[in-house]
């Protein structure tokens, strides 16, 4: 296992993009939000990319982009995953070989409320499935949940605490950086 890079996964809104600025800040290097690349290298935003060419399309500029990301280490430690970075098995293995993985857990009720909340949502989250918005989070959760697990280094439960005293726990573990745990 190496901590070369630290990569944040987890379903939407668990806090990968708040959390990876602040463990960056806290390490003094610097953060890649993947969302962020995708749009740069697309010239289009993650809607526009939906709408182009649907999740497909989106999947492909995120694998690329992550390879990318992971190849060169100037441009940053930590890596801000989106949320279904972790769907492809080549994006598993690229992560799994260049980094470490810390994973931020939140329950259905708590991601709803933060994603309804959130100003980005709109630019950055289309929808995934006709369900409801509560449904799909559920439903893709639940589906996506073992490829979460089997990614991560770290589980972090995000519901209850703040995205600082988050980054002081990854912190805290990357300095002892042992196997799987939970915290
Ligand atoms: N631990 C937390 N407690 C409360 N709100 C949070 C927490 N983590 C993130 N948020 C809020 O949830 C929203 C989504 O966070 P973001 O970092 O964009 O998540 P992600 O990148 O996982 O989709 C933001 O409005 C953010 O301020
Ligand atoms: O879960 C997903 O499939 C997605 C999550 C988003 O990132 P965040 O997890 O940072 O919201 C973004 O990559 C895109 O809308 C797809
Ligand atoms: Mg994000």
């Amino acid at each position: 296992m190496t901590t070369d890079r630290i990569y944040l996964t987890g379903y939407r809104g668990t806090g990968k993009t708040t959390v990876g600025k602040l463990i960056s800040a806290e390490l003094a290097t610097e953060c890649v939000d993947l969302d962020h690349v995708i749009e740069q290298a697309a010239g289009k935003t993650i809607r526009e990319i939906f709408a182009a060419g649907g999740e497909d399309l989106f999947r492909d500029w995120e694998s690329r982009c992550l390879a990318q990301v992971a190849a060169d280490r100037s441009q940053g430690r930590v890596i801000s995953l989106g949320g279904g970075a972790i769907l492809r098995e080549q994006n598993r293995d690229v992560i799994r070989q260049t980094g470490v993985c810390i994973w931020l857990t939140a329950s259905p009720d708590v991601i709803a409320r933060r994603l309804a909340d959130d100003q980005t949502t709109g630019q950055r989250r289309p929808a995934l499935t006709e369900l409801s918005p509560v449904e799909e989070i559920r439903e893709l959760l639940a589906r996506r949940e073992p490829l979460y697990r089997q990614s991560a280094d770290l589980i972090l439960a995000s519901d209850a605490k703040s995205p600082q005293q988050l980054a002081r726990d990854a912190v805290h573990w990357l300095d002892q950086h042992g196997g799987q745990s939970s915290m």
